[in-house]
């Protein structure tokens, strides 16, 4: 299991990021290529397939076991009135995740995947952002590790999620300062605020960015300053899952957000990385691009929870069953093209 002892393992394993196996992904797109169907005709999910091979290292990818990790944490920021809802709904959702009645309950079942749930600390929310750093060094390095320890090397495919009132904002602002812009250009309504509730948490981001980004050296001090809890396990559990080799399904603004940091110090850190939607959050779909990575899907979904990843993880289902259980044009006697 990966753990990061100090903020220095966290960043220096940016650095020595693992590539995925090239001579795997030949073999998968030599097979691809005598499949019985035109080539090309499978669009993206014959890239899906090659990506899978790629990360699994063998021509022939697997989907036994996707995992699900749905991280929660409750941020200070929320008492700025950033979000439609309040912050005790955060853990009464964590009771619903428990008892299985949420949309990820729903959709983790229908795609397959085994769910877990971690509440980090949700009596205690992160600091107001606004006016201080999100969480102090050991914080923000026991979110990170919490996020880590839900990978395995054994998992085919793993995707998280989040839950936490008020979490658009940090997510917010942890774009701008990642990607660069003012707080307008990153923007959206999360759960549904008014047009007072975007002025108060376009004002909170403002403030944010003029407080701590001076002193954002690097992804740790990002994450701990303008992040959360959930965010930062999310982007643990990201990390985690690259030095494992571990293909990642990534959901909607927040999900993306978190690894901002990351993909900010090292642009190739999204290549073991799937966009499953662009969601209808204000800021995604410039992230995505930031991220250099196209979404499979366009539902107009804005839930979070790993909702649009496990939507998604139904199409690389389809891409590895079309890749493994066909038929050659060998096996099959049909001609191939003139
Ligand atoms: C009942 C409910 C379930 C949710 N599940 C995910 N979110 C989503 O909405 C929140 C972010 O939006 P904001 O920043 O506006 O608070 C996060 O918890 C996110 O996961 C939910 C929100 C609510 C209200
Ligand atoms: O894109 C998301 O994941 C999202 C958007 C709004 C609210 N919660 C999550």
């Amino acid at each position: 299991m990966i753990h990061f002892p100090e903020r220095a393992a966290f960043e220096a394993a940016l650095h020595t990021l693992p590539s995925p196996d090239h001579l795997a992904i030949e073999a998968a797109a030599a097979r691809q290529g005598q499949l019985t169907k035109p080539p090309g005709s499978l669009g993206r999910l014959e890239d899906i397939a090659l990506f899978m091979a790629g990360w699994q290292r063998t021509a022939r990818p697997r989907i036994d076991t996707i995992r699900a990790a749905v991280f929660a944490g409750n941020h200070g920021v929320a008492a700025q009135g950033v979000s439609a809802f309040p912050p005790a709904v955060t853990a009464q959702m964590v009771a619903n995740f428990h008892a299985g009645g949420a949309a990820i309950n729903a959709l983790a079942r229908a795609c397959g995947a085994a769910l877990c749930v971690v509440p980090l600390d949700l009596d205690r929310p992160t600091g107001d952002i606004s006016i201080e750093a999100a969480m102090s060094e050991a914080e923000c390095l026991e979110a990170l590790n919490a996020g880590a320890a839900v990978v395995r090397a054994n998992i085919d495919l793993l995707f998280v999620g989040e839950m936490g009132i008020g979490n658009t904002t940090p997510a917010t602002a942890l774009c701008a300062q990642a990607f660069g812009g003012r707080a307008s250009d990153w923007v959206g309504r999360g759960s549904g605020v008014n047009d007072a509730g975007i002025a108060r948490k376009e004002q909170a981001v403002t403030r944010a960015l003029a407080l701590h980004g001076a002193a954002c050296d690097g992804p740790f001090e990002m994450l701990r300053r303008l992040g959360g809890r959930e965010i930062a396990a999310i982007a643990g559990a990201i990390l985690a899952a690259r030095m494992e080799g571990v293909p990642v399904l990534l959901d909607g603004f927040i999900c993306c957000a978190a690894i901002a940091p990351l993909a900010a110090t090292a642009p190739a850190f999204t290549d073991h990385c799937l966009a499953a939607h662009c969601s209808a959050e204000g800021g995604h779909a410039r992230l995505l691009e930031h991220l250099r990575l196209r979404p499979l899907l366009h539902l107009d979904m804005r839930l979070g929870e790993g909702s649009g990843a496990a939507v998604a993880a139904q199409i690389v289902r389809c891409a590895l069953a079309t890749h493994n259980e066909m038929a050659t044009f060998a096996e099959a006697s049909v001609s191939g093209a003139l």
